[in-house]
C-alpha cells in the first residue's frame, strides 16, 4: 500500500529510511508535493528570478599560449566577484559528458532496492553513499533531490566499489578533470603572490568526490527547491549540468558588478563545465575569492541531472588564510582549524546560505 505522503513520519520512512528517495514518491504518482517539501516563502524560487548570467565561457586552451595572462585575469575576476564561471576546452572529452548524464539517468532509473543498498547505514563501502535531500534530519523542508556520492581514494578502489552503472565514466571524468583543476588552483594562487609546487597544490585538492544529483520532475516547482541556498565546502567544484537549467547564483552585495544581491541563472552551455569557488578557497585567500551562494530550482517538465566533482583538503589538514595574503592584508579574517571540524560543522547543519563560513570567521569588533 502506498504510504500517506502527508504524514511526516511515514513520508520520512519511505523516502529517507527505506531509500525510495524523491523519485519514489514521484513514481507513486503524486499530483501535488507533500507538505514536507514545501519551502518557507522566503526560500521559494519564483519564475521572475530568471535573469541569466551571460558571460561567455572561458576557453582554457588559451592558458597554454600567448593569451595566458589574459585568461588568468578572466579566471581571477570571476573568482573575486561571482565565484562561478564556465569553461570550454577543459580537457574532459565532450562525448564523456554525454555518457555521464546517461549513466546518471541509468543509476537513478534502477529499482529502489538496488540504490538503497548504498544508504549510508548499510552501504557495503564507506566510499559510496546514496541519499536524498542534504541533511533530512535537520531540515525544516526537504530538498527535491536524490544523489549518489563516490569518494575517491585510488583508481583500483573506485573501479571495485563505485556502482557498476557509473564507475567507469565517473572515474574518467575525475581523472580527465584533474589537470584543469590543478591549473585553475595554480593560477588563482599565483595571482595572490603565492607560488605552490605541484605537491602543495595536491594538498588543497587532496580529497575528491564525484556526485551524481537527480532532480525528479516536480508537480509544484514554485513551492520547492532542488537544492537550498548554500556554498560548497571545499576548494573548487567542477560541475556538469544537463540542458534543463535551474542553477542560480547570488551576486554578492559587496562586489563591483551589476545586479548586486540578485540571483542570476548559470545557463547550460553544451560542452561546457561550470566551476565554482568553495569555502576553502575563500578562507585561504583571506576573503579575496568568493565561495558562491547558489541554489537549484525544480521543474515540472523533465527530470534534471547534474554531476559535480568536489575537491577539498583532506580531513586531517589544518587550514588557515595563507600567511603571504594575511601579511599583505594586515589582518587574518579567518582562524586556523582542522578541516574535519569544518566538515562536521558543514554536514551537521541544514543548508543556510553562506553561514557555513561562520565556523572560521574572525569577527572584527
Ligand atoms: O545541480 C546543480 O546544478 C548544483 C548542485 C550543487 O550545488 C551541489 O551539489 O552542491
Ligand atoms: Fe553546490
Amino acid at each position: 500500500m502506498a504510504p500517506s505522503f502527508d504524514n511526516g513520519s511515514s513520508l520520512f520512512n519511505f523516502v529517507v529510511r527505506d531509500g525510495n528517495g524523491v523519485k519514489g514518491i514521484v513514481d507513486a504518482g503524486i499530483s501535488k508535493v507533500p507538505q514536507a517539501y514545501i519551502q518557507p516563502l522566503a526560500e521559494q524560487i519564483g519564475k521572475k528570478n530568471a535573469s541569466k548570467h551571460e558571460l561567455p565561457p572561458i576557453d582554457l586552451s588559451r592558458l597554454y599560449g600567448p593569451d595566458h595572462d589574459e585568461v588568468v585575469k578572466e579566471i581571477v575576476r570571476a573568482a573575486e566577484t561571482l565565484g562561478f564561471f564556465q569553461v570550454v576546452n577543459h580537457g574532459v572529452p565532450v562525448e564523456l559528458l554525454e555518457s555521464l548524464k546517461e549513466a546518471a539517468h541509468n543509476f537513478f532509473g534502477l529499482p529502489p532496492e538496488r540504490k538503497a543498498v548504498y544508504r549510508k547505514e548499510v552501504s557495503p563501502t564507506p566510499l559510496v553513499k546514496y541519499g536524498t535531500s542534504f541533511v533530512p534530519e535537520k531540515e525544516k523542508a526537504l530538498e527535491w533531490k536524490d544523489y549518489i556520492s563516490m569518494a575517491y581514494t585510488n583508481d583500483a578502489e573506485a573501479l571495485q566499489h563505485w556502482p557498476v552503472e557509473c564507475r567507469n565514466v565517473a572515474l574518467q571524468y575525475l581523472n580527465s578533470s584533474l589537470e584543469m583543476v590543478r591549473k585553475l588552483v595554480e593560477a588563482l594562487m599565483e595571482n595572490l603572490g603565492v607560488e605552490l609546487h605541484d605537491s602543495q597544490i595536491d594538498i588543497l585538492i587532496g580529497k575528491k568526490m564525484v556526485n551524481m544529483n537527480f532532480y525528479p520532475t516536480c508537480p509544484n516547482p514554485e513551492l520547492t527547491v532542488g537544492v537550498g541556498r548554500h556554498s560548497d565546502m571545499g576548494t573548487l567544484t567542477i560541475l556538469l549540468q544537463d540542458g534543463i537549467g535551474g542553477l542560480y547564483v547570488k551576486v554578492p552585495e559587496d562586489v563591483d558588478m551589476e545586479k548586486k544581491g540578485e540571483w542570476v541563472e548559470i545557463p547550460p552551455i553544451p560542452g561546457a563545465l561550470v566551476i565554482n569557488i568553495g569555502d576553502m578557497l575563500q578562507i585561504l585567500s583571506n576573503g579575496r575569492y568568493k565561495s558562491a551562494e547558489h541554489r537549484v530550482r525544480t521543474t515540472s517538465t523533465k527530470s534534471r541531472v547534474s554531476i559535480p566533482i568536489f575537491t577539498s583538503p583532506k580531513p586531517t589538514d589544518k587550514i588557515a588564510p595563507l600567511p603571504q595574503v594575511v601579511e599583505k592584508d594586515g589582518v587574518a579574517r579567518y582562524r586556523e582549524f582542522l578541516f574535519s571540524d569544518y566538515m562536521n560543522s558543514f554536514f551537521g547543519n541544514a543548508h543556510d546560505g553562506k553561514k557555513s563560513l561562520d565556523f572560521a570567521q574572525i569577527n572584527s569588533a
